[in-house]
């Protein structure tokens, strides 16, 4: 296994300094052997992790698959990534969570982890074998009907009390259905004005409202998939003043962009939930430093172009953001590393017991890990994109930071900018 030799390179924004990678791991000592990669200039962060990624496989081959998802995330920095179960079949087996487990294990690229769906088929009705996935060889620890909420109060609360057997997680898609009915973007000005259907911010946080008192009472973990409204934030942070074992994701997109872009009918602006307001994005900018949201995940949704190119109220919500991801978020937040570790790969990783990802980069940590050039720019293209699917809303637009090198368990699978395999 070849050795690596990061030279004067800043971890997590600290004077520069030599960082060894051998065996796999962060290494001291001299380093006669290794291959030496100058960076300076270039700031290591643990491995980015991701706990909200669609990769469509199987199912929809032709929009992403475990391999081509998997480039896009170590393109993105990332080293690892929880799968969401809307897949078709959906991953409500384990069979499904197997195998997509062992693609993601073929790809090699990052650590894939399955997440299981909450109920049959996504449909809402009836448990899901939480316990049989739970205890595959993919060992899902978060479960989820993500693009679905878990609308039904009884069966969400019997999905919180079977995974606190085994300290698992429900995340949440917090839409109440009866709510959002029709709807095509945010509920306010801009809707009225373009004569859309809205999805009102009280769908979301009415959710989330009574999902953390299910979670008190039951005395459970709750996550909260992409928080979009500055009222969620409240919510939450009522909640975990009280003690509430809930945590919370915001995506990259919910943090820069405003339901004003829905004017341009363009459908790569549609998404779930929608675009809000400037001022729900500040308080979810400001729940993101403060800790009230604990982590960013991407929500990636790749879509194949039929299912985007059309008419807005036909079109899929989704959009791709993995390889976008820390470029946004370095955008918003600026240089404050130690800040996007926590956000984008320590606390991640501690949410989903995920051990090995998320370290301080210290002598003997595995050497799951990027390299970032602050100082680059670049015009996002969405032809340059490794995902299978180009629904990035960036089309054009000049983002801050490059991710250069990243390396899983010591083996680079990106080098110089460019996947290595
Ligand atoms: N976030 C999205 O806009 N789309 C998600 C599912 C969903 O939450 O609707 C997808 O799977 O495409």
């Amino acid at each position: 296994m070849t050795s690596y030799l990061l030279r004067g390179v800043s971890v997590l924004g600290a004077e520069p300094t030599d960082l060894l990678i051998r065996d796999g791991v962060i290494a001291a000592g001299p380093a006669t052997d290794a291959d030496v990669i100058d960076a300076a200039g270039l700031v290591a962060l643990p491995g980015l992790v991701d706990l909200h990624t669609h990769l469509r496989e199987p199912g929809r081959e032709d929009a992403e698959t475990v391999e081509t998802g998997s480039r896009a995330a170590a393109l993105g920095g990332y080293t690892a990534v929880f799968a969401m179960a809307n897949t078709s079949p959906v991953a409500d087996t384990a069979g499904v969570v197997e195998q997509v487990w062992r693609l993601g294990r073929e790809a090699g690229l990052v650590d894939v982890q399955p997440i299981g769906a909450v109920t049959v088929g996504l449909a809402g009705k009836q448990l899901a074998e939480l316990g049989a996935m739970a205890t595959s060889a993919a060992g899902v620890r978060i479960f989820s009907d993500d693009g679905h909420c878990v609308a039904d109060p009884r069966l969400m609360r019997r999905a919180l009390e079977y995974v606190k057997a085994f300290d698992g997680i429900i995340a949440q898609h917090a839409e109440e259905p009866r709510l959002t009915e029709g709807a095509q973007m945010h509920e306010g000005e801009v809707s009225t004005r373009l004569g859309l259907t809205g999805w009102p911010a009280v769908a979301e946080e009415a959710i989330i409202a009574r999902d953390v008192l299910l979670a008190e009472h039951v005395g459970s973990r709750l996550h909260i998939c992409h928080v979009s409204t500055a009222g969620s934030v409240e919510v939450l942070r009522q909640a975990k003043a009280r003690g509430v074992r809930v945590t919370a994701e915001v995506t990259p997109h919910h943090l820069l962009l405003t339901d004003e872009l829905a004017a341009s009918y363009d459908p790569v602006y549609k998404v779930n939930p929608p675009l809000r307001t400037a001022k729900d994005v500040q308080a979810l900018r400001d729940a993101l430093v403060e800790g009230v949201i604990d982590i960013v995940a991407t929500d990636h949704a790749p879509h194949a172009v039929e299912d985007k190119e059309c008419e807005w109220a036909y079109a899929r919500p989704g959009m791709v953001g993995l390889e976008t991801a820390l470029p946004v978020v370095l955008s918003v937040l600026g240089q404050r590393w130690d800040l996007i570790a926590e956000r984008m790969s320590r606390t991640p990783a501690r949410i989903a017991g995920l051990t090995g990802h998320g370290t301080d980069l210290a002598v003997g940590d595995p050497a799951n890990l990027t390299l970032v050039d602050p100082s680059a720019r670049r015009v996002v293209d969405p032809s340059e994109l490794a995902s299978r699917s180009r629904n990035t809303p960036y089309a054009g637009t000049t983002l801050p930071g490059r991710i250069v090198a990243t390396f899983l368990r010591g083996e680079p699978t990106v080098l110089d900018g460019k996947a290595v395999k």
